[in-house]
């Protein structure tokens, strides 16, 4: 099968890695065009602009940063609607915002296209591993012949219905997991105030009812003020943000979670957007006036 693969970030290289590595013919842009070398070297063959992509190929995934992304690659000169049509698939996997996704599916649907959109749970780690978590939703008979592939990326896809509800499914996760982080960092900066060691902190954790595969990765790290970055704090961010505004939508009141998104854009605007989202934690310390943790 021969799909083409929209966006070569730390997300869109592992999944064409995969992809190619599971026999996968596939052809790679990405808006910086030096980063499809690497993929080139794993057997990609590089399409010079969007366009070009879909006009070879049957499938087209993205994997793009935020709306105004997602939105360019498909509207812009060159972009995904100018080949779009009959027969063609495209597939945003990108985090966005439903109405984004509403705005796309619309254009490909009206070129004679088929849409599905795609975000995925699951950070660098699974998407090397192939152990995403693919929340799916818009034109079932794409979500059905992308199985296979979704396959391959992931361990396990929901089919969640009509366009939106697979971004809205995934600004929630990441409102939940945005929160937990702040939260997290909030105790090992009390821990560490109040005279307890942080790394007992985190090993209690771990054995309770509370443990969860995050606090075991990131807490140690964080200890340590290693920030590499598997989710850029930036996009954690973004997904704040757009949680927030489907709460706005919605009149669900979320306290906590506006709370959180405080925390991170005052992380951005410190500089730290592309370190890990787990950075936020220099902004908690710094705030709770927490010395060396
Ligand atoms: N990292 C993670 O753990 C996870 C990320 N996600 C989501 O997946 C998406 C990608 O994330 P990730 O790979 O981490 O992000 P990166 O920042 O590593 O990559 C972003 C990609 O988007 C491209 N891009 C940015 N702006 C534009 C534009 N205006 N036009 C065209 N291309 C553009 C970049 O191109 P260029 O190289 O030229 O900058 C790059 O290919 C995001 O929506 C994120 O929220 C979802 C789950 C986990
Ligand atoms: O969107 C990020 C993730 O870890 O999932």
């Amino acid at each position: 099968m021969e799909v083409g693969f929209l966006g070569l970030g730390i997300m869109g290289k592992a999944m064409a890695t995969n992809l190619l590595r599971h026999g996968y013919r596939v052809t790679v842009w990405n808006r910086t065009l030096a980063k499809c070398q690497e993929l080139v070297a794993l057997g990609a063959t590089v399409g010079e602009t969007p366009a070009a992509v879909v006009a070879k190929c049957r499938y087209t995934i993205a994997m793009l940063s935020d709306p105004g992304a997602a939105l360019s690659v498909v509207f812009d000169k060159d972009g995904v609607l100018e080949q779009i049509g009959d027969g063609k698939g495209y597939i945003d996997m990108s985090t966005v915002d439903a109405a984004t996704s509403s705005k796309i599916d619309e254009a490909v649907k009206q070129k004679g296209g088929a849409f599905v959109e795609a975000p995925v749970s699951g950070s660098k780690k699974p998407a090397e591993d192939g152990q995403l978590v693919i929340l799916a939703a818009g034109d079932k008979t794409l979500y059905d012949e992308m199985v296979p592939a979704f396959d391959v990326l992931g361990k396990k896809s929901f089919f969640l219905g009509e366009i939106g509800n697979g971004a809205k499914m995934k600004l929630v996760v990441n409102m939940i997991m945005g929160s937990m982080m702040n939260s997290l960092s909030e105790g090992l900066s009390l821990a560490d105030k109040s005279g307890l060691s942080p790394q007992t902190l985190l090993d209690v954790l771990d054995l309770g009812a509370i443990a969860n595969p995050m606090f075991k990765l990131k807490g140690p790290a964080m200890l340590q003020g290693s920030y590499n970055p598997a989710f850029p704090l930036k996009h954690q961010q973004k997904d704040m943000r757009l949680a927030l505004a489907l709460g706005d939508e919605n009149a669900v009141s979320m306290p906590v979670s506006a709370a959180a998104n405080e925390a991170f854009k005052k992380a951005r605007s410190l500089g730290l957007g592309d370190l890990d989202f787990s950075a936020v934690y220099e902004v908690v310390k710094d705030a709770s006036g927490s010395g060396q943790a």
